[in-house]
């Protein structure tokens, strides 16, 4: 089960939004797909989702094709008018597979009535009607839009159960989202749209993040040059550097001390790409 995004371009009002974006998911994972305000992560799931077209480049599905897309707009979609019982109705016809039991056994197991507007339920409420929407239509491509965004952390945990379960059935999931965090533990990779591209965010690079209390007065140029700096308090410094490159520049133990690696997180990659 793949999903390819070759070279596509978009234009919005005249204003180039993405341009050649290309990148593949496999059924099985979970790509998370990150980025500053307004940069395009949502028009990019519209595309995929076949909401908008492309000026130039391909979505292409396997056999499954497009049917097989959940994805709705978190902020305003259509089931906000309906009770939970009649959205499964449309949601059948949209998803010939969709498990109405599933659903409506994900959405009583966190007390959501049945049979109330679901425009009257909280936020975070209405985030877990969308997912458990998502996950009981069996489409084999699942695109969440801040999916997390509202959610307590035992409905968070609960969602991350579900999601894990729809990933090992070979379901493949895309999360746009500012919780950088709460990618760490979810994403398998991340793409970052960066000023119109998106570039594969690489788990094996050797970057690392340090920290270091720094004795001298002003950093040296030959560390400044090659890392980025994350945060200063005091002495205390915490940077992105090449693995390879500590040992020559943390030569001097007595201006640098206590060289400790800690661990990156996509929010310290977002930093160094974006800051
Ligand atoms: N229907 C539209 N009409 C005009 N401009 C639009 C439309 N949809 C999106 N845009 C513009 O396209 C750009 C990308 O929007 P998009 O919603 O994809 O960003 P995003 O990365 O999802 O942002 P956020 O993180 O704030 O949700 C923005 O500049 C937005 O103003």
């Amino acid at each position: 089960m793949t999903l390819s995004v070759n070279n596509v371009s978009k234009t919005i009002e005249g204003n180039p939004i993405l341009e050649n974006v290309t990148f593949d998911m496999v059924g099985g994972s979970i790509v998370g797909l990150v980025g500053r305000n307004g940069v395009g992560k949502t028009t990019l799931m519209r595309l995929i989702a076949g909401e908008m077209q492309p000026e130039s480049g391909q979505i292409q599905f396997d056999e499954t094709g497009r049917a097989s897309v959940f994805y709705l707009d978190t902020l305003s979609n259509w089931m906000t008018s309906y009770t939970a019982i009649l959205a499964a109705d449309v949601l059948a016809v949209f998803y010939p597979q969709f498990n109405r039991e599933h659903f409506e056994e994900i959405l009583c197991s966190q007390k959501l009535p049945l049979n109330k507007t679901i425009s009257s339920f909280s936020k975070g409420q209405k985030a877990l009607v969308y997912i458990a929407a998502g996950i009981a239509s069996q489409a084999n491509y699942l695109l969440f839009d801040e999916p997390l965004d509202g959610l307590d952390v035992f409905v968070k945990d609960h969602f991350k159960a579900l999601l894990l379960e729809a990933v090992d059935e070979g379901r493949g999931v895309i999360i746009a989202t500012h919780n950088l965090a709460e990618l760490d533990s979810l994403a398998d990779r991340t793409l970052l749209i960066n000023d119109r591209y998106v570039i594969e965010q690489e788990n094996d690079t050797d970057i690392v993040k340090i920290q270091f209390v720094y004795e001298g007065d002003e950093l040296a140029s030959n560390l400044t040059d090659v890392a980025t700096i994350l945060e200063k308090r005091g002495r205390v410094y915490i940077a992105l550097i090449s693995e390879s490159l500590i040992p020559a520049i943390f030569t001097d133990t007595t201006t640098y001390k206590f060289v400790e690696i800690l661990s990156v997180t996509t929010e310290d990659i977002f930093r160094k790409e974006l800051g």
